[in-house]
């Protein structure tokens, strides 16, 4: 993939005045042509030096809208159509432009890159169908959201509609993410697509900070779909994204309020995350903290195929001066990259032009796209002028890549108060607020400066150069470095230039950090659903809890405690519905359904085998599971309700009074022989060695009974069931050693019922250890220690029995 880096420098504003004006768009020496590529400020230590930043283009004040989408996006549209993905993002400070360049105005010079993207899209797409005579067909959808305090909102919800954690996100490969539950929605012209922009753009967070009147205060990605069907049958999707980032802001200047600050120090984070990762890429790292925000998760830079153009937006005046240098050299630091990328082939060098098809995931396929993988950023396809000619034609730009610097002298020219601002403060903490020049010698004074041709990469010793190395030494070096990783995420610069190891030691630390991180962030996937399951279920949407759930599953593989929420949950959804059915309102309106018509309970994942935890090891109190407070609290008054059990498809008739019996009443129920020790996990060969235990036969109905109540009688309430006999039969052998082999019990547990037995023979006064038999289910959640949520556990436990 490419980055191509243009700037655009912003005309004064009404209360800015020229004498203020220190930004200056110029001529490269060596640009023939009239094109600008060189931006010029002053050295806030000495203003008699300037610095200058070379990018593929510079647009001064006088540049119009339609000057900067014809010469930088324009040309992406073709790539777009081949295939190829394309990324637009703009990067500057609060109030510099971005969302002037991106959205722009309404009046149709004012319009921005993206509906003169979307227009370009439209007639491209009318063109192919025009050119194949109706055999190739182009369909355009939209999908548009924003990322507000590093959590992801579909813009096409109002935000009162919105779930306060987000959408979750999930990688789908290929460097690529998705947002998981986002809207797609069609349009087919460009009034539909305005219809829609507009429309979502309400719902973006902006406020006023005192240097934007409407400052953007999210993130906004559009993503523009092209899916083409082809005369050959074969279908091709490429997806054009449009990012307006918020600014960063220096709060000292902005005189946010809590709310903002908020909302800024989110902005100022993900934005210092992306500059860590552009700074991770540029030198080669092999950790690049995409994960650290959703921002850079999503925007993949270096990571995702397709092209990638950044409009850098610039404000000319001093009051911008720290940040606008700040700016330029992220900007400058995303340059560099291409800079060690230039001896590579451009990528569509080796791509048959029009034979990339992308699958529908958008994922590369078909011949000469295999290298499209994870390209690394590729400059040299982008001329200075068109940005996106065939490689091929395209002279050797070897100027255009070198950071173009006016001879200052660094000695003189460190602009050390750069640190004055928020976004310098955070470049400070990497040693890049001041000018290019000093970056990455500061970051690694021992290495010095080498040109940037010729810079070698860092050494990397093999395995043969530490022989002295033992397992044990490899071993404590991987410890080492996991800590370090984990200790200091953020700051990656550690991990990666310390001291040189070996080849073998790097491996296995990028497998383990990988594995890591995967892990992290499917168990943050997983908490979001759990979240977002927590809100549904609190506003009585039980349905959805219960997907959300399901989701969240996959998250927490093997945890006892979301399968016995879910299962409680389903039973509550499956009483619901059977109650409503038997509201003498339904049965009145409506015939009364055929049992097998009942409405069943969605499905619920199998808990997973034991074997299959992978990451959440469950203790026996299950309180690896995230909960927060408000589900404590359900749970509670769950406990402190009398025992009664919801089978998930059959529903209760009579309440339970049971009570503990003595054995000697209990005499007559079948003695069944201990379970073996592999219990309590149900096999299908515990069917077999009892089939007595087998489902029973569905019971006659009773005449005049209403059929959809009387069938569904929980058998369980006289203590029938498979699981019901099986657990009680554990239960009753008083055998700490089986008792904690029931799910979710465990030995501490088993003692304490064990123990409660006891005590209760005790209270019942009978003296002695008698035998005691616990002879139902309710009974058995009436023991002190013991509660609904552990007999639910145990049956839960028992999924393979028949019910
Ligand atoms: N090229 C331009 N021509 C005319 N006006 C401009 C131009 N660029 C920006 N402006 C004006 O500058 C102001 C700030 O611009 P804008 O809101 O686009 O900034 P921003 O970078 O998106 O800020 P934030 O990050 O706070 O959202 C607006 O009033 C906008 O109209």
């Amino acid at each position: 993939m490419s980055v191509r880096v243009v700037a655009r420098v912003r005309p004064l504003l009404k209360q800015e005045v020229e004498k203020d004006m220190i930004v200056e768009a110029a001529r490269a020496p060596t640009e023939k042509t009239e094109n600008k590529s060189i931006v010029r400020i002053p050295n806030p230590k000495n203003e008699a030096e300037a610095f200058s930043f070379q990018f593929n283009s510079v647009y001064d004040q006088q540049a119009t809208q339609a000057h900067i989408f014809e010469n930088e996006v324009s040309p992406t549209v073709k790539h777009l159509f081949k295939g190829y993905d394309v990324t637009l993002f703009a990067y500057g400070v609060t109030g510099t432009g971005k969302t002037h360049t991106m959205r722009g105005g309404k009046s149709l010079a004012e319009r921005g890159v993206i509906p003169r993207l979307l227009s370009s899209i439209y007639r491209r797409a009318r063109k192919v169908e025009k050119d194949s005579d109706g055999a190739s067909q182009v369909q355009v959808s939209m999908s548009y959201y924003e990322i507000y305090n590093d959590r992801v909102f579909d813009l096409f919800e109002p935000p009162e509609k919105r779930t306060p954690a987000g959408l979750p996100i999930r990688d789908v490969g290929g460097g690529k993410t998705q947002v998981v539950g986002l809207t797609e929605r069609p349009c087919s012209n460009l009034k539909e697509f305005e219809q829609l922009y507009d429309q979502a753009n309400v719902n973006r967070s902006t406020s006023a900070t005192k240097l934007n009147a409407h400052s953007s205060r999210s993130h906004a990605i559009l993503c523009v779909k092209v899916t083409q069907s082809m005369e050959d049958g074969s279908t091709q999707v490429s997806t054009a994204s449009a990012i307006d980032l918020a600014g960063s802001e220096d709060n000292r200047r902005t005189d946010n309020n809590k709310d903002r600050m908020v909302e800024s120090a989110s902005i100022n984070k993900s934005l210092f995350v992306l500059a860590q990762c552009v700074e991770a890429i540029s030198k080669k790292q092999h950790r690049v903290p995409y994960r650290e925000s959703k921002m850079t998760r999503i925007l993949a830079l270096g990571q995702n195929n397709g092209l990638t153009v950044m409009i850098l937006n610039l404000a000319p005046v001093r009051s911008y001066h720290l940040d606008t240098l700040s700016s330029l050299n992220f900007a400058n630091r995303t340059k560099k990259i291409e800079v060690n990328e230039v001896e590579n082939q451009p990528f569509f060098r080796e791509l048959q032009p029009g034979k990339g098809k992308l699958d529908g995931d958008g994922k590369a396929n078909g011949p000469g796209v295999t290298n499209m993988h994870r390209q690394p950023l590729r400059p040299k396809l982008l001329s200075q002028k068109s940005g996106l000619q065939e490689a091929s034609g395209v002279p050797k730009p070897t100027k255009q890549f070198a950071v173009y610097s006016d001879k200052v002298k660094p000695a003189t020219s460190k602009p050390t108060n750069v640190a004055n601002t928020s976004q310098a403060r955070a470049s400070a903490a990497q040693t890049h607020a001041r000018s290019p020049k000093r970056t990455s010698s500061e970051a690694n004074p021992s290495l010095g400066r080498p040109s940037k041709v010729s810079r070698p990469n860092p050494p990397r010793p093999t395995a043969s150069a530490q022989p002295g190395l033992s397992k044990d030494a490899i071993e404590a070096l991987i410890e080492q470095k996991v800590t370090e990783a984990l200790a200091g995420r953020v700051d990656s610069t550690n991990v990666s230039t310390a001291d040189p190891i070996s080849d073998e030691v790097q491996k296995r630390l990028d497998a383990l950090e990988k594995r890591v991180e995967g892990q992290e962030t499917e168990r943050a996937e997983g908490l979001q659903y759990l979240l977002m399951a927590k809100q549904h279920q609190v506003r009585g949407e039980e349905v959805s809890a219960l997907k959300m759930y399901q989701l969240a599953l996959p998250h927490f593989p093997g945890n006892e405690k979301l399968v016995r929420k879910m299962s409680a949950l389903q039973d509550r959804i499956a009483m619901k519905k059977v109650e409503k059915r038997n509201s003498p309102a339904a049965k009145r309106a409506a015939i009364a359904p055929p049992l097998a018509e009942h409405p069943a309970p969605e499905p619920v994942p199998a808990p997973p085998k034991p074997a299959a935890r992978r990451r959440l090891k469950v203790d026996e109190d299950d309180e690896s599971f995230h909960e927060d407070p408000a589900e404590q609290h359900d749970d509670d008054e769950e406990e402190e309700d009398s025992f009664v059990y919801r089978p998930r498809t059959k529903i209760r008739q009579r309440p339970v009074t049971s009570k503990l019996v003595r054995s000697a009443t209990a005499s007559t129920a079948p003695a069944l022989p201990p379970k073996p020790s592999s219990l309590p996990t149900a096999t299908p060969e515990t069917e077999d060695q009892h089939p007595e235990e087998q489902d029973e036969p569905a019971r006659p109905l009773s005449a005049g009974t209403d059929t959809s109540t009387e069938d569904l009688t929980p058998d369980f309430l006289s203590g029938e069931t498979p699981r019901t006999k099986h657990i009680l039969r554990v239960i009753n052998t008083k055998d700490v050693s089986k008792i904690k082999l029931l799910r979710g019990v465990g030995p501490k547990k088993a003692e304490a019922i064990v123990n409660a037995i006891c005590d209760f023979e005790e209270e019942e006064g009978n003296g002695g250890r008698e035998c005691r038999r616990v002879e139902s289910l309710g009974q058995l959640g009436k023991l002190r220690g013991v509660g609904v949520k552990t007999v639910e556990g145990m049956r839960a436990g028992l999924g393979g029995l028949a019910l």
